[in-house]
Formats: C-alpha cells, structure tokens, sequence
C-alpha cells in the first residue's frame, strides 16, 4: 500500500460524461480499492438538504433522555433495528479480539422495501426484512431517513456498477445479486466522554466492515474514523462537507479472491481537551441480497492462484459476524 491519504473521487463524470467518463471514473475507484480501500466522493447528486435533514433529526434524537430512545429498542434477534444502547456492542468482537465496549449508541433501519419472494417466511425474512419502526420524536425522523436511505440505494447501486467496471467486468456483473438487496444504515452518536475510556475501550474497535461497500457521513471532530495503513500506522481519515466517505466490505475481498482490500478502521477516542465533545456519523451499509453466494470471481484465480475463500451465502456470513459483534450466536430456531 502507497496511499497515506483517502484520495476524493468526484463521481460526476460517471452520471453525465458517457464512456469515458464512466471508466476514467472506474479507474480512480481501481486505484483506491487496490490500496487504502477508502474513497471520498464529490459529485455524488445527493442534495445537501436530504442530508442535513437526516443529520438534524438524528442530533435532536441523541438528544433525547435515555427513558424515550430505549421506546423502540432493538429487538431481541439483536439485528440493525432500533435503539442500541451505549456500550451494547464491540465491533472488534467481530474480528475475536476481547476487549471493552464501544462507546456508542445508534438508531438502525433496513430495507424499506417488502422481503422478496426467495426470502419470504423464511428465517432470512426476519432477519434482514424486519419492518422498520421509528420512534415519535422527533416527528420527521423517519421521513429524512427513509429519503436519505433511498438516495444511498441509487448511489450504492451507481457505485457498485463502477466497481465491476473497475474489475474488468460488465457494469451490470452484480446487478442480480443486489437487486432485493439487504443493507442498513445507523445513526451513531459518540456521547461526551466524561471518564476516561477503559484500556482498550475506542468509540468503535477495529474491524473491517461486512458487506460490499459503506458509504458515510460524519462530524470532522477529534476522535473520528482512522484507517490502517499496511505499516500498522493509523491515519486520520477527514470527512469534507457534503462529500462521502467510502469503504469497501468483506465481500469485495472475497470476490475479488484479496485483490482489493477491506481495510481495518476504527473510531478513536478524543484527546482529553476535546472530551466534551460528541460525534454524530451516519454509515449506509451496503449489502447484497440474503441469498447471493459469495464466492471467488473466476477472472480473480487460476491454476497458480487457489481460491483463498470458501464459498459463503451472504446471509449467513453476515449474521455470523454482526451477532459475534454483540457477543451472540445465530438463533436457527
Ligand atoms: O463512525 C464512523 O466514522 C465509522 C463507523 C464504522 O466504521 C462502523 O460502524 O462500521
Ligand atoms: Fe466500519
């Protein structure tokens, strides 16, 4: 890995500069997701309203007294829905390391959209077609969510077409294993730490994420998101106003049999001078459908170059490793 920086891809030529545009666009993609696996994105369409809204009324939920988050909890299968309290997950569980719980808390939504056909009355329906249900206060919550939510779906399915295009693959490669696709998205709020963390203890451990690709707004405030880099160094990754912070999951990994990278991040802890001060961010986790096999490209190994990842169902991937997160097993009753 050369890049010590998240590089700022502007996606603009990808909606309206044809062909080239399109693959001078791809190209950059290409070169990030072989590196850092991080991108920020400009010219990405999303109006600046539709974000503010959603950053709005997440700020005046966190704002709430506990007693009013905690009226729509998570529910018990432990999935992205609802309120999660401070200190109810480690994301470095996910990776099997042992240490104290991330300070934070979230309100989780997935797909807006009815469980397909393939999914429905089984077990997947209630795991990733789970009905949302939002709180009352404050009144436009779900609304400013669902429209940014909406816009995360056209701009994951935009991006994910410039992915295939950057592996030398036709746009459409993954277009069939995301169409009844599962992802989700948190508002995270990182409360005011008024103690000392505990050793170890980060405001989100170190972890790669699960899915294809998440894309994420954030406050640019000391104990932020920080990437790792090759060496074991950790660098800063800065949020620009009205840009989005992009990283790759998992399963690009899998797919792509190691040539790109997920690469492991975190969420520091403010410096003591800036402990007061809260962080709000917002990840969109892209997901493929529950049932997409996730296995090697063929164009990604050959007779010298084993397929490294046995083929795995989404579905069952996922679970596995956002319930280790929480310290649970998956339920097959
Ligand atoms: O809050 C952030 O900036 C990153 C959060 C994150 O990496 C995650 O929740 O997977
Ligand atoms: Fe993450």
């Amino acid at each position: 890995m050369t890049m010590e920086n998240v590089p700022v891809i502007d996606l603009s030529p990808s909606f309206s500069g044809g062909e080239e545009g399109r693959q001078k666009v791809a190209e950059a993609i290409r070169a990030a997701c072989e590196d850092i696996g991080f991108f920020t994105v400009v010219g990405h369409g999303v109006a600046d309203a539709t974000i503010e809204a959603l950053r709005r009324n997440a700020r005046e939920y966190f704002a709430l007294p506990l007693a009013e988050k905690e009226k729509v909890p998570q529910p018990v299968e432990r999935i992205s829905r609802g309120y999660s309290h401070v200190c109810s997950r480690g994301l470095a569980y996910s990776t099997g390391k042992e240490t104290p719980p991330d300070l934070q808390e979230s309100f989780a939504m997935g797909p807006i959209d009815e469980a397909p056909d393939d999914v429905r009355g089984a077990l997947a329906e209630r795991y990733f077609f789970r009905r949302n249900t939002w709180p009352h206060t404050p009144a436009g919550f779900a609304a400013a969510a669902e429209a940014y939510y909406r816009e995360m779906e056209r701009l994951s399915l935009h991006i994910l077409q410039l992915f295939a295009r950057a592996l030398g693959l036709d746009d459409h490669y993954f277009d069939d294993k995301l169409d009844h696709h599962t992802s989700t998205m948190r508002t995270i709020y990182y409360p005011p730490q008024s103690e000392a963390p505990q050793a170890g203890q980060l405001r989100a451990g170190e972890h790669t994420d699960y899915g294809t690709l998440t894309i994420l707004t954030g406050d640019d405030v000391p104990g932020g998101l920080q990437v790792k880099l090759r060496n074991g160094g950790w660098v800063d990754v800065h949020p620009l106003p009205n840009a989005f912070i992009c990283n790759i999951g998992d399963l690009m990994m899998r797919w792509t049999n190691d040539k790109w990278v997920s690469n492991p991040h975190r969420v520091a802890n403010p410096p003591a001078e800036y402990a007061h001060i809260g962080r709000l961010s917002i990840p969109f986790f892209h997901n493929p459908n529950a049932n997409a096999e996730i296995r090697c490209i063929r164009a990604f190994y050959g007779e010298a170059e084993a397929e490294k990842y046995p083929p795995v169902k989404f579905g069952e991937f996922y679970l596995s490793k956002h319930l280790k997160a929480q310290n649970m097993t998956v339920e097959t009753a």
